[in-house]
């Protein structure tokens, strides 16, 4: 039997599965195609870790595991949707919750002391961060807008605030110190092992990390950023800030960067709160308050001191007479510092460029801002982005072309899978990476708190990589870029090995360009605002930037992109959208019954998967489903049946049900296969006859608080009948 694995993750794109998957459970079974979840919930992931504190009954399997396994075999289709990359607050908060549903979890310990504790610590740090994704991510990334998407953004623009060229917002980063400026790479010729040791001022030698397995032909880099300068640069950004009237914002990606970019999170914290700390720092630290766990945690945390008021006055009498700082939730007082998974930059300089430059100030009003961005490896696009739209305004969606992005994401590429060699400096000295002989392959000289890491990519991926970009090259005729900064020195090396790998492949009448990232996003912007579509192909981090912010230009949200991941093995993974797993949906959903999740990137992942399903298994009925899904996302978009934003009109639900009558009406219209037509000719009556039913019942309930049993872990049958209030619905999925 053909087999599609679908995955349950968190927040909104869980809720929404309560909803669609009974559909698509329905629809597969007619063409023998068997769909089988795995929950690889944060809540799940937790729960897997402690097999030896839950009863039998509370038993969860470690299916991210097993998914990781499938995903380097060719079987593998896998349907993943987005999952939370926990913070430590968030994941504090899913313990606490879990808890309270009666498992027996240990505290997660800040400062862990005894063998017991590390070990607790070293299971919760596995759980912690961006943990799934490159687990999964066992090839290169291909992210594009279907043109039925592009079409339908024609005719329904999102809103896009307007651009003054006297605007004041800029971006701000290091240039100098970071890890652009000291980074070095070279290419490890042989396949063994390379080690990472921290040799003091006074000679004595730390192994920091023993027998690191590379792979021969693989590019590994390494590179530290100072945090002396880092803190000065802060203090100096604060200033400036103020000088210029903007607001003070911080962008960072401390979920994927989970080592680096908290750490960073809190020299911001203490440059802003320069003088609470000074006084304070000694007692906070003695506490166990940690200020790379964010404001929030660290205000928390107060009310178990004895002078906590005291401490709590001054940070928020910095708050108040200080720089302005930008708004999370300016209601609720919650600012940018407040939580190191809040502000993500790949999401939220998107979101302010869409909005004008904008941010939220304290006063609820939106305002210029100064993006911090610290490392300056990428923080150049944006300044690029921020100019282009001051002189010549906002990007208008109804005539932008496209930006698709083939990224270099397989074997957790670069920066994304340098956690486990990412350590802060245990005191002045060098951090060198040896390989097997013991000679010196890269070397930095540090002070104590600097922030080292080394990054790894292996030959097999780049290879794949530059193939991925030909092929989408020769499918679209667009003109590709390789986004490679001849000033750092890993992109240096990356260029030689694609100039190699391109002379291999056919590139005969192909645009193939290999440009700095800001020359590629001038070029980009310059070719999208005629109209012109410009593959861009980069390495991980910049997919992850890219990928948001063209969706999100173009097309108002990066859930409507598909997003799929040809695995090196042959399998594939069908990635729902570029974006994440909206926080902000599941509070409403609980206030007012109202869930404004698009599901249209499950659509466009579940058709790619049903076609792979059938080239690779030769299932003809399955690529009936994938066309006919094709045709009814069409449908759907022309008859705009998203959900809408607010009580009264079709949600998430309501999207799903016109989703089913389409795809149930193209089934029973398709001449190929008639006895599956017949299967859904009745279905399709019904649910077009009831269409008015299904409504009322789906509309109807909404405006009222629902109870979902929990936020991390809800309750399956609580979620379920709130995501399937239609009984009309019900009972025709079950009729077919
Ligand atoms: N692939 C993955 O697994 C990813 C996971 N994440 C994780 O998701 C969490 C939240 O991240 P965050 O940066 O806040 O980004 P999100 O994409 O979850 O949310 C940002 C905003 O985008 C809009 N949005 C996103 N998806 C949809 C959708 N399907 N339908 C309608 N609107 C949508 C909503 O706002 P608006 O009002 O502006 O429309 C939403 O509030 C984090 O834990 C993060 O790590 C993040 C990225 C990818
Ligand atoms: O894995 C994560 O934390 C987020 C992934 C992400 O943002 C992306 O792939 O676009
Ligand atoms: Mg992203």
């Amino acid at each position: 039997m053909s087999k599609i694995i679908y995955t349950l993750t968190d927040e909104a794109p869980r809720l929404a599965t309560y909803s669609f998957l009974p559909v698509v459970e329905a629809y597969a079974a007619k063409a023998g195609v068997d769909v089988e979840t795995r929950d690889i919930s944060l809540a799940a992931r937790i729960l897997a870790q402690f097999p030896d504190r839950l009863s039998d009954e509370q038993f969860e399997a470690d299916a991210l595991a097993e998914l990781g396994e499938l995903a380097d075999t060719p079987e593998a289709n896998i349907i993943k949707l987005p999952n939370i990359s926990a913070s430590v607050p968030q994941l504090k908060a899913a313990i606490a919750e879990l808890r309270s549903q009666g498992f027996d979890l240990p505290d997660y310990p800040d400062e862990p002391q005894t063998d017991d504790e590390r070990d607790v610590r070293a299971r919760y740090d596995r759980v912690k961060g961006s943990a799934v994704n490159p687990v999964l991510r066992q090839g290169n990334s291909d992210r594009r807008a279907p043109a039925s998407v592009k079409q339908y953004v024609r005719n329904h623009p999102h809103r896009m605030g307007a651009w003054s060229s006297d605007s004041k917002t800029n971006v701000a980063t290091m240039g100098v110190d970071d890890f652009r400026s000291n980074e070095t790479s070279t290419i490890v010729p042989d396949e063994g092992a390379v080690s990472i040791e921290f040799t003091g001022a006074d000679g004595s030698t730390t192994v920091l990390r023993d027998a690191v397995k590379v792979r021969a032909g693989e590019v590994v880099d390494a590179t530290v950023m100072h945090v002396k300068p880092l803190r000065e640069f802060f203090v100096a950004q604060i200033a400036r800030a103020q000088s210029e009237g903007v607001l003070f914002s911080v962008h960072l990606k401390a979920t994927m960067m989970k080592v680096s970019d908290p750490i960073i999170f809190g020299h911001a914290i203490r440059a802003y709160f320069s003088e609470a700390f000074e006084k304070h720092g000694a007692d906070l630290q003695a506490a166990g308050l940690n200020p790379n766990d964010g404001l929030g945690a660290l205000l928390d945390g107060l009310d178990a001191l004895p002078n906590g008021d005291v401490i709590r006055a001054a940070f928020q009498g910095r708050l108040d007479n200080g720089p302005e700082m930008a708004m999370v939730d300016s209601d609720r007082g919650i600012t940018n510092l407040h939580v190191p998974s809040d502000v993500i930059v790949d999401a939220s300089m998107p979101a302010m460029i869409r909005s004008s430059g904008h941010m939220w100030g304290r006063d609820g009003q939106e305002h210029d801002t100064l993006a911090v961005i610290p490392d300056s490896s990428y923080a150049g696009i944006y300044q690029t982005v921020l100019d282009d739209c001051r002189a010549h305004g906002a990007f208008d969606p109804t005539t932008l072309g496209s930006v698709p992005n083939v990224g270099l994401m397989a074997m957790a590429a670069e920066e994304y899978g340098s956690h486990d060699k990412t350590f802060q400096a245990p005191g002045a000295g060098t951090i060198r990476v040896l390989d097997a002989s013991g000679a010196t392959l890269l070397e930095h000289d540090v002070e104590e708190g600097d922030i080292w890491r080394m990054c790894q990519t292996k030959d097999a991926a780049i290879r794949d990589w530059v193939g991925l970009a030909v092929t989408r090259a020769r499918a679209t005729g667009a003109p590709a870029v390789f986004w490679l900064d001849p000033a750092r020195a890993h992109d240096a090396v990356l260029t030689g090995l694609v100039n190699t790998y391109l002379a291999e492949l056919d590139t005969d009448g192909l645009q193939i360009e290999i440009l700095s990232p800001v020359e590629a996003m001038s070029f980009s912007l310059e070719r999208i605002r005629r109209g012109e579509d410009t593959i861009s192909v980069t390495g991980n981090v910049l997919r992850d930037y890219l990928t948001d912010l063209f969706p999100i230009m173009e097309l108002g949200t990066s859930a409507k992109m598909l997003s799929v991941v040809p695995l090196l093995f042959g399998g594939g993974l069908f990635e729902t959208g570029a974006g994440g797993s909206a926080p902000k949906h599941v509070t409403q959903l609980v206030k007012e019954d109202y869930l404004r999740w698009d599901s249209l990137g499950e659509f466009l992942a579940l058709a790619a998967s049903f076609e792979h399903l059938a080239s690779s298994t030769g299932n003809a009925r399955a690529q009936i489903l994938a066309d006919t899904l094709d045709r009814a996302t069409a449908t759907f978009l022309d008859e705009n049946k998203s959900p809408a934003r607010s009580v009264g009109s079709i949600d998430n639900r309501g999207s799903h049900f016109y989703l089913a009558l389409f795809w149930a009406e193209e089934l029973a219209a398709q001449t190929e296969d008639a006895a599956l037509a017949a299967d859904f000719a009745s279905l399709a009556s019904t649910l077009r006859g009831q269409e008015e039913t299904i409504n009322g019942e789906l509309i109807g309930v909404q405006g009222s608080p629902v109870d979902i049993g929990g936020y991390y872990r809800p309750d399956d049958a609580k979620a379920s009948a709130v995501m399937r209030p239609s009984a009309t619905l019900n009972e025709a999925l079950a009729s077919l």
